[in-house]
């Protein structure tokens, strides 16, 4: 028997079947910190590979895991669509991002960063802050997202929200035949560095929200904001989010809530919204097809960070990524239309684009030419 297929029938080797399609999967132990964190590198067909770092606390390790392969295999698809010289990676810290944070444990992070000799690039996600990366950059060089003092692009959630905010321009254009924002009713979940500013823009142009957060802070927030602006605000439980009576609900906070529980719960007419990995697996986006919502690929519509961040290797340049992060307007727009015409879901549409660019890259002769600098070479001075 091959050793590949000796190895797939062994069910101690369970973990390297959930990997499979996965390059490689480093867990980061530094008893003097307490950092416990998981670097998942997707694949690097495409660059290193990209993505931010993830904390929160999760309830075992199995739940880490999944999330950083999950994460991580959406960031090759997001880099595809964004077109951008970077393959997938995500990471994950394992504490909560309200009690856990020391600058040593953001240190020792950057060390195992570092370990990976420039095969992964890192910065803000969910539970992290750029200020949290400023240690980490004492020990590698492999991150983005820093503030403009140190070098960086700035907050990666100003473009990714921008993105968001130009999807559910599109979308609008395909509901309601006018890219207006105001007018229409979102159910928003998660008022964090993305949904915050989404929220924001949306009340100015006199929109109509309803909202929910875990965090009472955010809340308040977004009542102050909405006080001094044309739209309206109403806060909603947790739970009651999905069945909200709006118009698009807009995912700001966890994946996997586009589910068998709440599918039959949502009565609006789109979903629209930043949060990473929103169907718990693509049959979800089939069901979303079949009851007559459309879909914003998550990983197309919040793709203004990564764009951003990628950015940085040319030198940061808002004037172009401001451009770049506008084009998320014509991307959604077309896979709107992809579906339409081929009757498959629009994520799935998506998802064939992507594998297709994947594909196309990983059969071009990357020759080699000594007189040529290497590219990402300026990063490693
Ligand atoms: N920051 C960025 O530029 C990007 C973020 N994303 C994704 O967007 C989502 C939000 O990211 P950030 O705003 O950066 O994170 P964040 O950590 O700043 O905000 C998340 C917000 O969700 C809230 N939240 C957590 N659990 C909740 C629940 N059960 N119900 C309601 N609210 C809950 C938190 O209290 C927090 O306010 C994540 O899925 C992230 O992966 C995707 C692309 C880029
Ligand atoms: O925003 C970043 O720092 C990297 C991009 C990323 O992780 C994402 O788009 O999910």
């Amino acid at each position: 028997m091959e050793l590949a297929e000796r190895i797939r029938k062994s069910r101690e080797f369970d973990l390297f079947e959930r990997m499979a399609e996965h390059e490689q999967v480093v867990f980061c132990n530094d008893p003097a910190t307490g950092l416990r964190a998981i670097i998942a590198i997707h694949s690097t067909t495409l660059g290193p590979a990209l993505g931010g770092c993830r904390m929160q606390p999760y309830n075992s390790i199995d739940e880490a895991l999944e999330d950083a392969l999950r994460l991580s295999r959406g960031m090759s698809y997001k880099c595809a669509a964004a077109d951008v010289d970077f393959g997938g990676g995500k990471a994950v810290i394992i504490g909560d991002p309200n009690t856990d944070k020391t600058p040593e444990l953001f240190r020792a992070f950057g060390q195992f960063v570092n370990s990976l000799g420039g095969r992964f690039f890192t910065g803000t996600d969910m539970g992290t802050s750029m200020d949290d990366f400023i240690h980490s950059m004492k020990e590698t060089n492999c991150i983005v997202g820093l503030p403009a003092a140190y070098g960086g692009g700035g907050d990666s959630s100003i473009p990714t929200a921008a993105g968001v905010l130009y999807g559910l321009k599109a979308t609008n254009q395909i509901l309601f035949g006018t890219d207006d924002l105001g007018g229409v009713t979102y159910a928003i979940q998660g008022l964090g560095k993305v949904g915050f500013k989404v929220a924001s823009g949306l009340l100015e142009e006199g929109a109509e929200l309803y909202v929910t957060d875990i965090s009472q802070e955010s809340l308040r927030a977004i009542e102050a904001k909405a006080a001094t602006s044309a739209g309206t605000v109403k806060i909603v439980a947790s739970e009651d989010i999905y069945s909200q009576q709006a118009d698009i609900f807009v995912p700001c906070a966890l994946g996997g809530i586009i589910n068998d529980f709440t599918i039959d719960q949502f009565k609006v007419k789109a979903i629209a919204g930043s949060a990473n990995n929103q169907l718990l697996d693509e049959s979800h986006g089939r069901k979303l097809q079949q009851r007559g919502i459309l879909y914003a690929p998550d990983y197309i519509i919040n793709s203004g960070g990564l764009i951003q961040v990628a950015d940085e290797l040319y030198g940061i340049n808002q004037e172009r990524v401001l451009a770049k992060t506008k084009h998320i307007y014509d991307a959604i727009l077309e896979v709107y239309k992809m579906s339409e015409l081929s009757g498959i879901s629009t994520m799935e549409s998506a998802n064939k684009m992507c594998e297709k660019r994947i594909e196309n890259k990983g059969k071009r002769n990357d020759f080699y030419t000594s007189s040529v600098k290497p590219k990402w070479s300026f990063r490693h001075q």
